[in-house]
């Protein structure tokens, strides 16, 4: 009898061991695979230091026409069906000298908050700003303003949008309403008036202009 009770303690205690290593086994294995923004993110990150891959975080209040400016970026031609971005939205684009990952936040007051910690992590921030939404140019301007503040070196690319609008503002006095005037003469910051319409960035900011200049930055 005791030596049929050592027997079932040995073959419990060993069951309890492969059970264990099994679950540590399976945790690592699966560890990738529990889906949340954050790790979704990071595991991005990691990939993408691996590669010569540049992020371009895109801002800007929301309706301005980031999500337009990624379609046109990406090919995807016309801005219809762009829907307002409650988290990110991300695309890439391959170009001979590296990749360019855009990365739109939503522009939305709740996200606002958040913009500031995707600073550290990007090479050059492109800010949109819809140039017939005169009312809202001041708010455009702080926010801008607070993202300058925050990171002091990062190269900055201001497209002001909707230039197809009739109330549009026209590029120097977007300059003048933006203040982009007071910023450090060493800042590498550019303004350039763009729309994104059927056909991308066309007429008054081509594609290719934009990207030269983004890569001139990277
Ligand atoms: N006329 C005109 N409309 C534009 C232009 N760019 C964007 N739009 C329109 O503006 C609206 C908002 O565009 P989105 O690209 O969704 O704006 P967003 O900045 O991504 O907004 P959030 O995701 O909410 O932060 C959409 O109805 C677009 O079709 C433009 O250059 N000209
Ligand atoms: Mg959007």
């Amino acid at each position: 009898m005791v030596v049929l009770r050592h027997i079932s303690v040995a073959f419990s205690a060993a069951m309890a061991a492969v059970g264990t290593a099994l679950f540590i086994a399976l945790n690592i294995f699966y560890k990738r695979r529990v889906w949340s923004p954050e790790s979704d993110y990071y595991t991005f990150r990691e990939e993408e230091e691996e590669r010569s891959e540049k992020q371009v975080l895109v801002l800007g209040l929301d309706g301005a026409g980031k999500s337009s400016v990624l379609q046109g970026l990406s090919g995807a031609g016309s801005r219809k069906g762009c829907r307002p971005t409650r988290g990110f939205n991300f695309i890439s684009l391959h170009t001979p000298a590296c990749q360019l990952d855009f990365l739109e936040i939503g522009g939305g007051e709740d996200l606002r908050m958040y913009w500031v910690d995707y600073l550290r992590r990007t090479h050059i921030l492109v800010y949109v700003v819809d140039s017939s939404d005169r009312g809202r140019l001041p708010q455009a301007k702080d926010e801008l303003h607070r993202l300058l503040k925050a990171d002091t070196d990062l190269p900055v690319v201001v497209l002001g949008n909707k230039q197809d609008k009739p109330d549009a503002v026209s590029v120097p006095e977007l300059r003048e309403a933006l203040s982009l005037s007071s910023v450090a003469d060493q800042r590498k910051l550019f303004l350039l008036a763009s729309q994104s319409g059927s056909d991308g960035l066309s007429r008054t900011c081509s594609l290719q202009k934009f990207q030269d200049l983004l890569l001139t930055l990277v």
